[in-house]
């Protein structure tokens, strides 16, 4: 992580951040297979098997991790007093426990590998590094908020009367024409949303029945999730269709132009329902076109109508109808829900806060302009950029979590902390620039992980 351009005590939090990403490295490696087989090849502490030479790969994955819990120990040290140096009392708390809670870490740790780590013992080790780099995070999340604060005004704005806007790229209203029109009708159904969401029932479906399962289900499942994708984001498009009009990012859609009239969205998104739920039921199962059905009204009606417009916390509890795809996933390949798609869909739960916020950042005025209750709106950009940091650590431990509870190997491991590290590149770069284009960057880094993790799982699963 490049810290020179940090400016004056950015080495500080380069330290942090290094320190943050390699506890999280032991914490998701040791959560892995590879690991646990690794343990069982090397039982004496703290030299492997008497030392050298590193004889064969669990070996070398063993004594890896020996070395590298060595090296973080010394930044947690360092964590220690930078925290110490900076006064504030939560920022030496948050980076103090580390410190206390590693020689307790190193001592368990000789323990598992002693006695042939009993799951007790195990989990105990997982639960305090999760602990180390939870303190770790929080203490840059606060470090970062210190260090960078908010430029311009910060006040929590009210709930702004909306006014009228010019759309941003002042699109004359479409005349009509075949192409126009498939291209309305298109963009309707939220086309650049599917691949990601895809992607999360791909994975889910992967982890439950790995390469065994009808190549039926698995077309039917994502036939199903993208035209059930169509069909909320009609409804979407349909009921905002008066705010988007007011917001100069969406000014431009099809209904707010009124190139599309709402009888024919609504009988598009309808058609585009029944046979997302009729592909679901004919082809999956009906536990998968039940919680398909759930998704639909989940985003057309209650995050759409209930939540977005109410409440600040939209994003947070929205973010449960995005995780339904991981249940839909596994459902389709096993008729029922099972741990590791409830573990899954948690990951993207707390992912989606971390991807959202940067664009509610970037459109702040424009959701103002809205009337909408973002969480930059109405409890400032600050905090909304602190909340990334701790979702995006909620994320990767959610994702640790998820290695824990299902056999992934090193691939899984690798992508969550080398994209982990560069979405949290991204995010202190937004903490110090504090731009739009540092929102974007943001934002592309939070897809970017999410994409690289699912992408992960299933050639882990299917491949290694
Ligand atoms: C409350 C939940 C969420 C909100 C409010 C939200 C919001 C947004 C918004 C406003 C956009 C821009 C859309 C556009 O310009 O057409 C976007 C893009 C996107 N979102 Fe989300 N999102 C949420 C959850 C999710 C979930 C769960 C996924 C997938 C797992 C996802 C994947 C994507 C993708 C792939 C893009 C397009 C990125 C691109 O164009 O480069 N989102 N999101
Ligand atoms: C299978 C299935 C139906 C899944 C649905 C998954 C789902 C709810 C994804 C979230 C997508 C979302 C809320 C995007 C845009 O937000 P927005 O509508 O607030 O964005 P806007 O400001 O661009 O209108």
């Amino acid at each position: 992580m490049s810290t020179e351009s940090l400016g004056d005590g950015s080495r500080s939090l380069g330290v942090l951040a290094a320190t943050a990403m390699g506890a999280y490295l032991l914490v998701i490696a040791g959560a892995t297979t590879a690991l646990t087989d690794a343990t069982a090849a090397c039982s004496t502490w703290p030299a492997c098997n008497g030392g050298y030479p590193f004889t064969g790969a669990a070996v070398t994955i063993a004594w890896t991790h020996r070395l590298l819990a060595a090296l973080v120990g010394v930044g947690v040290l360092a964590s220690a007093v930078v925290g110490w140096r900076t006064g504030s009392t939560r920022i030496r708390t948050a980076l103090g426990i580390p410190a206390v809670l590693y020689p307790v870490q190193i001592g368990i740790g000789a323990v598992v590998a002693t006695t042939g780590a009993p799951p007790m013992v195990s989990a105990l080790h997982l639960l305090i590094g999760t602990a180390i780099f939870g303190g770790l995070l929080l203490g840059l999340a606060w470090s970062l908020e210190r260090r960078f604060p908010t430029r311009e005004r910060d006040e929590p704005l009210t709930k702004s009367p909306p006014t009228e806007a010019t759309p941003e790229s002042a699109t004359p209203r479409p005349t009509g024409g075949l192409r126009a029109t498939l291209g309305a009708y298109y963009s309707l159904m939220k086309p650049r949303l599917m691949w990601l969401l895809c992607l999360v029932a791909a994975a889910a479906m992967t982890l439950a029945a790995g390469p065994n399962l009808p190549v039926v289900t698995i077309v039917a499942t994502l036939l199903g999730g993208v035209l059930a994708i169509g069909a909320s984001g009609t409804f979407n498009h349909v009921l905002e269709r008066d705010v988007d009009q007011r917001m100069k990012r969406t000014a431009d859609r099809p209904l707010a132009t009124e190139i599309v009239p709402v009888s024919h969205a609504l009988a598009f998104g309808a058609l585009l329902g029944l046979a997302s739920l009729g592909t679901f039921y004919v082809f999956v199962n009906a536990l998968a076109a039940l919680l398909g059905l759930t998704a639909i009204v989940f985003y057309s009606v209650i995050y759409t109508l209930v939540l977005k417009p109410n409440t600040v916390q939209n994003t947070v509890i929205g973010g449960a109808a995005g995780a339904l795809p991981a249940l839909i996933g596994w459902a389709a390949a096993t008729g029922e829900i099972g741990l590791p798609a409830l573990v899954l869909a948690g990951v993207i739960f707390c992912w989606t806060p971390a991807h959202f916020y940067n664009l509610a950042l970037a459109y702040k005025d424009d959701y103002a302009r809205g009337g909408f209750p973002m969480m930059p709106v109405v409890r400032g950009e600050r905090l909304t950029r602190k909340h990334i940091v701790y979702y995006l650590g909620a994320t990767l431990i959610a994702a640790s979590l998820l290695a824990a509870v299902d056999t992934l190997g090193w691939l899984f491991a690798a992508t969550s902390v080398v994209f982990g590290a560069i979405f949290l590149r991204e995010v202190m770069a937004l903490h110090r620039e504090q731009t739009r284009e540092a929102a974007m960057r943001s934002f592309h880094a939070s897809n970017a992980y999410l994409g690289a993790l699912l992408f992960a799982i299933i050639v882990d699963a299917l491949v290694l």
